[in-house]
């Protein structure tokens, strides 16, 4: 390669894996395979050894990829978290045992240990005391997210025995378990949530989440595989992780203790095979020289130790044929293209479809009818494409094109900006919308209808009786028809009609959520409930006004005025007003404790220990206080726990606001 060609791609590779690390570490939401990353990061590691001129000080070659946020609380780590070299050939394996034999001979062993696929954390006890909870961020420094990780249940906040050092730092993997990831992915993609494509970035985008109590609701677990001593306390890896168990973390019961690179070599072909068995994702295995003395002699380089290497699986891939596309359109309107697939045997299971996500993946792709594709079940769960095998296109395939019209009902499709999907905009007159919204709407999480099942909502539906969800408030006036039928007896009319008469009890906040407004699931339901009271001021508001509430961001604030522009929406609310559905919350009649705080204004923010943020909202009210939505120079007092975003912190502080703790506000009280 010419020095001006090298200077160029050595340029367009960083910032192209800049841009991948952000969006894998930051985002949660990578858009390239690892194994093409690794590819890429491979290429520029050999260009920078060939041009060391062009290499850039900041290049991905030499820094951990991650980034700290904004969000959290910044910690500088006391021993650097680091990456770790890693390759996919098993001859590189034995050239990484034979340097290290070179380097300290052949006396030594391997701890073998599985590679969890999650993201990783740095542990601080004190005392026995879980104190702080750390992000590895870009390595140096990482986010404070201990409020967070006290959530996840497997990680003790208090170890019970002694024998452990006064002070010491673990780390491990923060991971999901792939059966609650489906649970949780699944209920994302039923509120038009974008899914998340592996248990990994649904784990990682949990941890940086700001509301702890959110953080709770999914759960997460955590191997450890490091400890840090201010003194040495033991001699090697293995004896480390022993004591570790002991102490009552959880350890991966796989972990080996291995004589050689041949004991080694066997560990990772077992597991090859056996990973597809756990109930949790590995991308692979690490090992690690086990005694800590020979660690030392090793050392280090820029990025990563040299006593330690990952040993990654490539994932699966078949090759076959794309039969057609097909579309599938969603409860929210959202539209889905499928690959139909020649069937194939893959990973153990026979793969005859495969998510293609969006037009820009068909443009990625460059797919053309009939073509040859290569297909993977990596970490995620519905397999998917990587790419077509171009030696194979027919001459003249046509390219496949994304359909313009619903295939539901023929409405031109629309795609806003800056968004992936297409959506169907006929959500009162698209079947699959009309049914799937309905059959939401009575769901478990939402009204809780007893009597009445998702079934029995498609035939209605095709016999013209339902096609609102305010019609199933006027099934009573056909019960007569509904007899006559001929499809349910007497009494199973009776139990429909029963529990749609009981459902008129639900809250509020069920019948938000069960409405089915794009991006407002359960959490946001809730929210919105809680700040407006009523559907008038939830109707009214703009988006201003509803970015105002805590955690809505423009994206579900636009989402709700679009869904209030269409008059319709807004008379279906005015029928099921009269039918006595719950379009108020129930206030909680707030006795006046005090008015000690009459006058003051507060906002709150963080988490807190003992309280929630409701409940302290409650007690500056019953105390005469005020709340206000924005940080302004009229603010009295904020009030701050863990986890505070800085942004607010420095707005507070230029405008000279007081910050008190939860203890200070409850002293004014006294
Ligand atoms: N697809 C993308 O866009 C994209 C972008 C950036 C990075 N990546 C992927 O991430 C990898 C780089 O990430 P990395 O720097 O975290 O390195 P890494 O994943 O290759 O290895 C280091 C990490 O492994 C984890 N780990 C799991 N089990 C472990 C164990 N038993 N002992 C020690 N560590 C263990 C730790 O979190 C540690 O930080 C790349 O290999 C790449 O495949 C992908
Ligand atoms: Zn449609």
């Amino acid at each position: 390669m010419q020095p001006t060609d090298a200077k160029k791609r050595i340029q367009d590779l960083s910032t192209e894996l800049k841009q991948h690390n952000y969006n894998y570490y930051v985002l949660a939401m990578p858009t390239i395979a690892d194994f093409d990353f690794d590819k890429k990061l491979e290429e520029l590691s050999g260009l920078e050894k060939q041009f060391p001129e062009f290499a850039q000080a900041d290049s991905p070659t030499q820094q951990v990829g991650g980034e700290i946020t904004k969000e959290f609380e910044t910690v500088k780590h006391k021993w650097p978290m680091m990456s770790l070299g890693n390759t996919y050939s098993e001859q590189e394996l034995l050239d990484f045992d034979q340097r290290i034999r070179k380097a300290i001979g052949d006396d030594f062993e391997y701890v073998c240990e599985l590679k969890f696929d999650g993201l990783s954390m740095s542990l601080t006890y004190e005392q026995g005391k879980l104190v702080r909870a750390v992000t590895r961020g870009d390595g140096t420094k990482g986010d404070d997210v201990t409020a967070n990780v006290k959530t996840i249940h497997s990680i003790p906040k208090k170890i019970e025995d002694g024998g452990y050092p006064e002070h010491f730092e673990i780390r491990g993997e923060v991971f999901m378990h792939r059966k609650a990831f489906d649970r949780l992915n699944n209920d994302r993609i039923e509120q038009g949530e974008v899914a998340y494509a592996n248990p990994r970035n649904f784990a990682s985008g949990t941890i940086k989440l700001q509301d702890s109590r959110e953080v709770a609701r999914r759960p997460l677990d955590c191997f450890l595989y490091f400890l840090y001593t201010d003194k040495p306390v033991f001699k090697t890896h293995w004896d480390s992780i022993m004591a570790v168990k002991s102490w009552g973390f959880h350890v991966c019961e796989h972990t080996k203790l291995c004589k050689n690179i041949g004991e080694v070599m066997d560990f990772i072909s077992l597991w090859n095979d056996k990973r597809h068995n756990l109930s949790y994702d590995i991308d692979g295995i690490v090992l690690k020289v086990n005694s800590y003395a020979q660690q030392q002699e090793l050392g280090f380089t820029a990025k990563s130790p040299r006593w330690a290497i990952a040993y990654k699986y490539k994932a699966q891939q078949v090759e076959t044929v794309l039969e057609s596309v097909s579309y599938q359109v969603g409860r929210t309107g959202s539209v889905t293209p499928v690959a139909n697939l020649k069937p194939v045997l893959l990973a153990g299971t026979t793969v005859k479809r495969a998510s293609l996500h969006n037009a820009n993946e068909i443009l990625r792709l460059d797919l053309h009818e009939g073509d040859s594709v290569f297909v993977e079940k990596g970490g995620e769960i519905i397999p998917k494409i990587i790419s077509v095998n171009p030696l194979k296109r027919k001459d003249n395939a046509p390219i496949i094109q994304y359909i313009t019209h619903c295939p539901e009902c023929g409405t031109q499709l629309v795609r806003q900006e800056g968004e992936a999907n297409h959506y169907c905009p006929n959500d009162e007159g698209c079947p699959p919308q009309i049914v799937g919204k309905m059959q939401h709407f009575i769901g478990r999480k939402a009204m809780n209808i007893d009597g009445l099942g998702d079934e029995t909502i498609e035939t209605l539906y095709q016999k013209g009786f339902l096609h609102h969800i305010s019609d199933i408030y006027d099934l009573h006036l056909h019960s007569d028809d509904l007899k006559k039928l001929g499809r349910f007896g007497e009494k199973s009319i009776n139990n429909m009609m029963d529990g749609i008469e009981k459902s008129k009890q639900m809250p509020f906040e069920k019948v938000l959520f069960g409405m089915g407004i794009r991006y407002v699931g359960e959490t946001v339901a809730k929210k919105l409930v809680a700040y407006f009271k009523n559907i008038d001021s939830l109707i009214k508001a703009n988006v201003e006004e509803l970015t105002a509430v805590d955690e809505i961001g423009t994206r579900i604030a636009e989402s709700l005025v679009e869904y209030w522009n269409n008059p319709e929406h807004v008379e279906q609310v005015e029928k099921m007003k009269a039918q006595g559905l719950q379009f108020i919350s129930e206030e909680k009649e707030v006795v006046m404790a005090s008015d000690k705080l009459a006058g003051k204004t507060f906002i709150i923010s963080g988490v807190f220990e003992q309280y929630s943020r409701d409940e302290l909202k409650d007690i500056i009210e019953q105390n005469g206080g005020k709340i206000l939505s924005s940080i302004s120079a009229k603010l009295n007092y904020l009030v701050a726990g863990d986890n505070m975003g800085p942004a607010k912190l420095d707005k507070a502080n230029k405008l000279n606001v007081p910050i008190i703790s939860d203890a200070e506000l409850l002293a004014m009280l006294e």
